[in-house]
């Protein structure tokens, strides 16, 4: 059986690593140095990072030059998240020479342009579906954007190479994964799918582990390893059991 891979999270707002609840702006945790923590993960273990851009998924601004430095920094393979949302957003994140970019508001606000890129750019573009319900969430998660299956049947069509799939009700709450969510969505596209929001155990990684047969290939891990409520070491090692 394939390995689930981890992506530990590094979520950057106004130059901080920080941690949210239910990604609500103004539920901000501070956790210093998002070079440091990047590069903490990568002692650590990890082959991924998941790096995202806050402020420019809200709006409030940017951190791509830091985004950039972080991503350069890596020996590791980089998805970056937050704000990519046309020609030139896109441009930048691809030239700091990251592994793949999560694409979230375009893919609800201009199809058109996310289905040009995915034609373009194959794998190295992924979309977020950022979902309460089945509903999803655009613009930093605070605008309705559409049905998740309608959505992910269109998107599919148009040859979308993956899926990180969070649930908004359980992102950074220690809550646990949504698992029916998990096996929802693999059950309605043959693409591999990166699980997201929720997990506070290493219980919690085995349990998303066990959906790799259906088409989990990765799960980010953010605010648990922040807590401390396990290690990135002691994470790899229950996955990889
Ligand atoms: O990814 C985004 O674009 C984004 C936009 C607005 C708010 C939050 C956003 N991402 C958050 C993450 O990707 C988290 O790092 C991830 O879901 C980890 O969740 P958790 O393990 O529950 O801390």
């Amino acid at each position: 059986m394939a390995k689930l891979e981890l992506l530990p999270a590094v979520d950057v707002r106004d130059g901080q690593a920080v941690r949210l609840v239910h990604g609500e702006s103004g539920t901000e945790t501070s956790y210093g140095s998002p070079l440091e923590a990047a590069l903490a993960w990568q002692r650590a273990g990890a082959e991924w990072l998941h790096l995202v851009d806050l402020d420019a998924a809200f709006g409030t601004g940017d951190n791509r030059d830091l985004v950039a430095e972080v991503t350069r920094a890596m020996d590791i393979k980089v998805e970056l998240s937050g704000g990519i949302r046309d020609d030139a957003s896109l441009a930048k994140a691809l030239a700091t020479g990251c592994t793949r970019v999560n694409l979230g508001t375009a893919a609800l606000e201009t199809p058109e342009w996310v289905a040009k890129v995915i034609a373009e750019h194959g794998d190295k573009i992924a979309v977020g579906l950022d979902v309460r319900g089945t509903t999803l969430k655009g613009r930093g998660w605070t605008r309705d954007g559409g049905d998740l299956y309608e959505t992910l049947e269109r998107l599919d069509k148009e040859g979308c190479a993956r899926y990180v799939v969070t649930d908004i009700a359980k992102d950074g709450t220690l809550q646990g994964p949504n698992l029916e969510l998990l096996r929802n969505v693999c059950a309605a596209t043959d693409r591999p799918v990166v699980a997201s929001g929720g997990v506070s155990s290493l219980d919690d990684l085995r349990a998303i582990a066990q959906l790799v047969p259906l088409g989990v290939e990765g799960s980010i891990v953010g605010k648990a390893l922040y807590a401390k409520a396990f290690t990135l070491e002691e994470a790899l090692e229950a996955v990889a059991e």
